[in-house]
């Protein structure tokens, strides 16, 4: 018996969806304002002028037009919402406050536009989002009561967790977001690895990780995009992304508020694992805007095994040296 017009349970909009979770009408509303922002992000993309904007961000980055411009479709969308105390951008250099009374309000930090640098080669790319309730922005990510992204792909889609379940929607000719994947789940182990960053850099546990992922069998799936590469994690239910400490950057290079705690929210509510190779990403107490960390995020046994190949590497210094020392 086929279902009842409008009922089966894949022609459910974002909207309606939300409304089906425990929270309250102004996250919803506060969701759903990002997913329309999102659409004229696509357009920008699309369409929008890929030349550098003449200024740089607070890591020192030059700024692509399409940096800036993503960044102002999100910061008007969020102030106009009504329900944003404080916003924060990887694009701006410091908090903007948009309501000072923190009573029902959400605080929002946010990668406008992550991957910007691949548009001109007409790789994905996507914004990535983390919700607090209240004004205070420099909490531990585990304190989120929502995290997002929207990846502009082959297909446009997003995905959301509130902390029940994580979903995944489809945009669809009338630009509405439609469900496409519900509670999606990650398995223990994986068989592809995305290593960032440049490997003449890499640490020795990192080699010795990646050695041991090869020799298993794991296929490299690496596209220089954050969003779409935990997107292939996620949607493939394993493997693991890593952008680990670097010889000379031991922070590494993804910052926390707006790349790595709304996505270490999300895998790990998918039943995955998200760490800085020493705690989990979700409790890392952020203490400034513009914080990196090393991450290694996927699938629980290979995260452990990322660490565990860390916790060998500094163990092996003190090995040497009683050895020596006999
Ligand atoms: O080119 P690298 O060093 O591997 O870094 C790639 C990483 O940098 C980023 O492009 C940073 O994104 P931004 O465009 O927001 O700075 C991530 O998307 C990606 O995971
Ligand atoms: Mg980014
Ligand atoms: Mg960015």
């Amino acid at each position: 018996m086929p279902a009842a017009p409008g009922t089966s349970k894949f022609q459910i909009e974002l909207r309606r969806h939300l409304r089906g979770q425990n929270i309250s009408d102004n996250l919803v509303h506060l969701i759903c304002e990002i997913a329309e922002a999102s659409k004229y992000v696509i357009n920008a993309v699309r369409t929008g002028d890929l030349g550098v904007a003449g200024t740089s961000n607070l890591y020192g980055e030059e700024q692509l037009a399409l940096d800036v411009l993503s960044d102002r479709i999100m910061r008007k969308r969020l102030i106009h919402s009504g329900v944003v105390c404080n916003i924060a951008s990887e694009e701006m250099d410091e908090i903007y406050q948009a309501q000072a009374s923190a009573d029902g309000l959400y605080s929002v930090a946010y990668d406008p536009l992550d991957g910007s640098s691949l548009v001109d080669v007409n790789l994905a790319v996507g914004t990535i989002v983390s919700i607090y309730e209240g004004c205070d922005l420099l909490q531990p990510g585990r304190n989120q009561v929502a995290a997002m992204y929207i990846l502009y792909g082959p297909r446009v889609s997003l995905v959301y967790t509130v902390g029940d379940g994580v979903h995944e929607f489809t945009m669809n000719n009338l630009m509405e977001f439609t469900l496409t994947r519900e509670n999606i789940r990650m398995q223990e182990e994986g068989n592809i690895y995305a290593p960032g960053g440049l490997r003449n850099k890499y640490n020795d546990g990192d080699e010795k990780f990646i050695r041991h992922l090869e020799a298993k069998g794991c296929k490299l799936r690496y596209s220089g995009g954050f969003v779409p590469d935990i997107n292939q994690v996620l949607m493939k239910g394993k493997g693991i992304f890593m952008y680990p400490a670097l010889k000379g950057s031991p922070n590494g290079k993804l910052r926390v508020l707006f790349e790595l705690n709304p996505m270490a929210f999300i895998i790990e509510h998918a039943g995955g694992a998200a760490s800085n190779g020493n705690i989990p990403i979700l409790d890392i107490v952020p203490e400034s805007l513009d914080q990196r960390a090393p991450i290694y995020i996927g699938c629980k046994a290979d995260v452990k095994a990322a660490t565990d190949f860390l916790v060998d590497q500094q163990a092996a210094p003190a090995a040497a040296a009683s050895f020596v020392n006999g």
